[in-house]
């Protein structure tokens, strides 16, 4: 029987609609602790608007987002304990990657050389260090992934959620990034929800722990198991 003190994200029943448009319906699923769930299908499926009602940036129509145990359905963004990584990155411009990666340590109440070492040790994660003073327009497209990564990261969240966070990247470059971000995962050890339409990315990162949402994201159509 499964410990569900051992599900960090539960999904139960969440529906969103935007006027007319069903985009999500009466979906539910569990994600436990370290695991990897891929959210796999076509364009307009459902997929980023799921990962967005974890998040807190959508407000389910129906339902309820539970996160280590209590209800954040109404709760917003800063209280869900996740940490995003978007499709365009969303990095800000004017900060050099170290302050990028610093960004939401301000918040903590952490003390300053804490903060600082954080930040040192999500560099070296990333293998970033030599590159902490330079801005987002200075990097290329897998430095500025990089840095979308640790940022997310810094703040030590429950759940990573990652948006296709290649979609911008060249064929070439994705392959590499797929292989880096599944070394990063495991070595943080993080439960990590992540949304791509491409096949191969889910089973490439997910390996032998991919648990498939296929097709439109509703409760009873999506499959759930180890491949
Ligand atoms: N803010 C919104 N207003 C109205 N309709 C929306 C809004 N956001 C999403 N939708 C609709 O909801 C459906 C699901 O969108 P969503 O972005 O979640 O799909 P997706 O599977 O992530 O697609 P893609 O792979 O293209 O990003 C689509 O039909 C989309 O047009």
């Amino acid at each position: 029987m499964k410990n569900n003190k051992d599900v960090v994200v539960s999904l139960q029943g969440v529906s969103k609609r935007y006027g007319d448009v069903t985009a999500v319906e009466t979906l539910s699923l569990d994600v436990r602790r370290g695991e990897l769930l891929c959210l796999l299908g076509p364009s307009g499926c459902g997929k980023t608007t799921t990962l967005r009602m974890v998040a807190g940036f959508v407000e389910p129509s129906e339902g309820a987002v539970v996160i280590d145990g209590r209800d954040m359905t109404r709760e917003p963004p800063y209280r869900r304990d996740t940490g995003m990584v978007f499709q365009n990155y969303a990095l800000f411009p004017h900060m050099t990657t170290a302050q990028n990666i610093a960004f939401g340590l301000e918040n903590l109440k952490w003390p300053k050389a804490d903060r600082e070492k954080r930040v040192q040790e999500m560099l070296t994660l990333v293998e970033l260090a030599h590159l902490s003073d330079r801005l987002p327009a200075q990097l290329s497209g897998g430095q500025q992934q990089r840095v979308a990564l640790a940022r997310a990261l810094a703040m030590r969240p429950a759940v990573l959620l990652l948006d296709e966070p290649f979609s911008n990247l060249d064929a070439q470059l994705r392959v590499r990034m797929r292989e880096e971000l599944r070394d990063v995962i495991r070595k943080v050890e993080i439960t990590t929800i992540f949304v791509t339409h491409d096949q191969e990315e889910a089973l490439m990162l997910s390996g032998s722990h991919l648990r498939h949402e296929q097709g439109k994201a509703r409760a009873g159509r999506h499959t759930s198991g180890h491949l």
